[in-house]
């Protein structure tokens, strides 16, 4: 949720299109809740975007092949220690265009899945042993973000650019970011809303 935010604040103009999305949607008055979700497409999109450019951990939890398997013409013999990296995934140049930039539109197509069809992102990796808690953790992600941004305006504290936030990682099992994220947050809703 920090990337995510620290992403949206430093390009402010994917920040409005998110607030755009959540004030059609929302328009009505009503809270964001979960049945609101599948709607929200640009939003997902730059979930999505950021576990590209921020996975959860640089390298998927350790993994072991049961038996030989060819890879892309690479043997991996039974019983390899199988580490996949995430972070080298999110960012070959040979597979995204501008990798370093962060282009939630890149995601927008028909359907909008933070699981990706190619592999290309696995936040939640895959097979047997994905994360069981994925569902879960989607939809905490995307009522929070939408709630914060919905509800409120972000920028860098003054007198700090969007373009000062740092994106550099830190290290750690959970890659944090290595500046913690400092923004200030102004109400954008009438008054009887909050
Ligand atoms: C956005 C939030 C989350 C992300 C990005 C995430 C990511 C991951 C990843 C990358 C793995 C390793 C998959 C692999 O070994 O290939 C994993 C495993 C796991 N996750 Fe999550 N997770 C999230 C939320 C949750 C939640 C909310 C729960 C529980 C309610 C959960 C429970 C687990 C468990 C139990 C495993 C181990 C599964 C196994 O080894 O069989 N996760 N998660």
């Amino acid at each position: 949720m920090e990337w995510c935010m620290a992403e949206l604040i430093r390009n402010p103009k994917t920040l409005k299109k998110a607030q755009q999305e959540l004030d059609q949607l929302l328009a009505d008055g009503h809270t964001l809740q979960e049945s609101d979700l599948p709607q929200l497409r640009y939003l997902k999109a730059a979930v999505k975007e950021t576990f590209r450019l921020h996975p959860v951990g640089g390298f998927l939890i350790p993994h072991e092949s049961i038996r030989e398997t060819k890879i892309a013409g690479y043997i991996i013999p039974k019983n390899s220690l199988v580490l996949i990296n995430t972070h080298g995934l999110g960012r070959n140049p040979d597979v995204w265009e501008n990798p370093l930039q962060f282009m939630p539109e890149r995601f927008i197509g028909d359907k909008v899945e933070l699981r990706d069809a190619e592999f290309r992102v696995v936040p939640f990796g895959s097979g047997k042993r994905k994360c069981p808690g994925a569902p879960l953790g989607q939809s905490m992600l995307l009522l929070g973000l939408g709630r914060l941004i919905h509800d409120f305006n972000w920028a860098p504290p003054p007198p700090l650019l969007p373009t000062d936030i740092d994106v550099m990682e830190a290290n750690g099992m959970t890659t944090p970011p290595a500046t913690p994220l400092k923004a200030l947050a102004t109400p954008r809703l009438p008054h009887h809303r909050y």
